[in-house]
């Protein structure tokens, strides 16, 4: 059907994608995003990870105009429930064939896709963010990344810092221990990622290329009572002047499953000889080493979207979550994407679970979907898009309730993009 209408008015055509198509595809794919060639180690885990029946190519005849891709993913939800969650990725449009909708049909084909397979939720990382709006997504966690002049700032670490031990390992020898260690810490905060088979293969990737003048990459495990507690993969940067040594640190991960041993990776990462500048990026908004720098100021912190989260089945992703609070709040719901989600729905929940279903009680709050997709994880308060006019109370109270309940103790987190 969609082959007949597409040949019928010139539309491209678009189809699930198939193994025999996946290098012409995925070279759509990078070309539009500049067509620098990746390396083939990088190629080959790209077409690896590649769930070819969860992807859609937009075809102009034999020519391949769009791609655009899912991953199965598991989202940790507040509460640490592990959510199916479509991570969409690999999306594009031929620059050739852009502002013709191409972007907006396959939109269209991966929600409805995603919702017949059942999965609530649909997450990504945008390349710009002004793109996924309209298709009701929105910023549902950040990060930070930091530029810490480590000559000038100081750490104050906790207690019990000094029991830790670290050791140097290849990278590839303790991937294992390092995946085992990450599934330890995946639940504790909402927004992280479930490996899934292969995945772990993206933290050893270390194209020259990229490294501009860095070591590859190295690792150090962090032990408590023999037991690894934590580890940190990083590049240094050498660098000299008339001054001395200038060499920087760039984190590519820091994992741990306790404050301690994060701020024994963090001070081993702020001392590391003939270095001064720590550079790191994609961190939680709120990992300690913010609280316990002598100057914040001199650590250039910034902050950008990170994961942008859409609400698949409205009903099915607000019950799958736990609240900070109890909640009892009537949402008056906008989808124009995906009408099947608009209308009023009943979210009772607390700590322990929550139940959400259609009602025709009054509302107490208005809003669209975009705006329960940003407060999902509980990185951005309801009551502050309300204050940003974008959600409305029409019961007085309702919206301070929703908006602690809705809240998280820790800031959700993305620790790798996708
Ligand atoms: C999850 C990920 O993979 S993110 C990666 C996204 N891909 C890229 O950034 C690669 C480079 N860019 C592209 O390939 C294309 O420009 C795309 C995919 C962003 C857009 O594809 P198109 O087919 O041109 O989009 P389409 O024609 O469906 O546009 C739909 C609407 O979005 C708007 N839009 C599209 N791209 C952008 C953008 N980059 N910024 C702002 N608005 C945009 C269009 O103006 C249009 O608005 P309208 O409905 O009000 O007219």
């Amino acid at each position: 059907m969609a082959n007949d209408s597409a040949r019928d008015t010139g539309r491209p055509e678009l189809r699930v994608l198939r193994q025999d198509e996946w290098n012409v595809w995925y070279d759509t794919l990078i070309r539009a995003f500049g067509g620098v060639p990746e390396t083939a180690e990088e190629r080959e885990l790209w077409d690896t990870l590649t769930e070819l029946d969860r992807s859609l190519g937009a075809w102009d005849g034999d020519t391949c105009v769009g791609t655009a891709g899912v991953f199965s993913f598991r989202l940790t939800v507040p509460g640490g429930a592990a959510v199916p969650a479509a991570g969409v990725t690999m999306v594009s449009v031929a620059a050739t064939h852009r502002r013709r909708g191409v972007l907006t049909s396959m939109m269209r084909r991966q929600l409805d896709d995603v919702r017949e397979w059942g999965w609530p939720l649909a997450v990504l990382t945008a390349s710009e963010p002004e793109i996924y709006g309209r298709f009701g997504y929105d910023v549902g966690s950040l990060q930070v990344s930091a530029e810490i002049d480590t000559t000038r700032v100081r750490l104050s670490v906790p207690a019990g810092t000094d029991d830790v031990r670290l050791r140097y390992a290849a990278p590839a020898d303790v991937l294992d221990v390092c995946e085992a260690l990450y599934a330890r810490t995946v639940t504790g905060r909402p927004g992280m990622l479930a490996r899934l088979p292969g995945w772990e293969r993206l933290g050893l990737l270390d194209p020259e290329s990229e490294r501009e003048g860095s070591s590859p990459l190295q690792c150090v495990l962090a032990e408590l009572d023999g037991e690894v507690v934590g580890y940190a993969r990083f590049h240094v940067k050498p660098e000299w002047d008339a001054s001395g040594a200038k060499g920087v640190v760039r984190v590519r991960d820091v994992q741990a499953v306790d404050p301690v041993a994060q701020a024994a990776l963090w001070r081993f990462l702020f001392g590391i000889d003939l270095t001064c500048t720590v550079k790191a990026y994609a961190r939680p908004v709120d990992e300690a080493w913010q609280y316990q720098v002598s100057d914040l100021r001199r650590c250039a912190v910034r902050v950008r979207d990170a994961l942008h989260v859409r609400l698949v089945e409205v009903g099915a992703a607000l019950e799958a979550r736990t609240y900070h609070a109890p909640v009892d709040v009537v949402f008056e719901v906008e989808d124009a994407f995906c009408p099947w989600n608009s209308g009023r729905w009943r979210l009772s929940g607390d700590g322990k679970g929550a139940s959400c279903e259609r009602t025709t009680d009054a509302a107490d709050l208005s809003l669209s979907v975009r705006e329960l997709g940003a407060a999902y994880l509980g990185g951005v308060s309801l009551a502050a898009l309300g204050a940003a006019g974008r959600v409305r109370e029409l019961r007085r109270g309702a919206l301070a309730q929703a908006a602690v309940g809705f809240g998280s103790a820790v800031a959700p987190w993305l620790p790798h993009g996708f």
